[in-house]
């Protein structure tokens, strides 16, 4: 048994996997409590499906895009990052492989931000769900490593 029962994806989505200076970022529009934070476009993964169909299915729903899925951003746990109590996400490096991503579902706004060292604070800026901010943070530093 899972030690967290909500398995979440997410998608750190760069404009190039080789050589990333963009990111998509999702602003959520519900529910309630989560509308006009920013995420990782994603969601649960249901039962049946691996991480990787989860997530390729939730950005088609959500963005109307096809992927190719990079490296994983490791989390501390082996479900990935925790979010609460009963969730964790895991989360990866996607490029979009085909189709223009478009708020179709869950959102409210999608915005490319750069991911330049330079540049890194205004991501941190954004009005992120609490629980992400560890992840955005990491994930700023493998990129600014490569
Ligand atoms: N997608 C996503 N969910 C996140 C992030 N951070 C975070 O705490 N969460 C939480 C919010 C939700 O409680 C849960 C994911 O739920 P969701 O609403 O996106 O999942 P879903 O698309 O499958 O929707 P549903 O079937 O529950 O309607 O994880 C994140 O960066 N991306």
């Amino acid at each position: 048994m899972s030690e967290y029962s909500v398995q979440v994806v997410g998608a750190a989505i760069v404009d190039s996997l080789e050589s990333p200076s963009w990111m998509l970022v999702a602003q959520r529009s519900a529910p309630e409590s989560l509308a006009g934070l920013w995420e990782f476009p994603g969601g649960k993964v249901e039962s049946g499906e691996s991480c990787e169909q989860a997530l390729e299915r939730e950005l088609m729903e959500e963005l109307g895009v096809s992927v190719h899925l990079g490296s994983e951003v490791q989390g501390d746990h082996p479900q990935g990052w925790v979010l609460n109590e009963k969730a964790a996400m895991r989360v990866f490096l996607v490029e979009i492989s085909r189709g223009e991503p478009l708020p179709l579902q869950d959102h409210r706004e999608l915005r490319w931000v750069s991911v330049k060292k330079q540049s890194g604070q205004d991501i941190l800026d954004l009005p992120w769900i609490p629980a992400d901010l560890p992840i955005v943070r990491e994930l700023l530093s493998i990129l600014h490593q490569s």
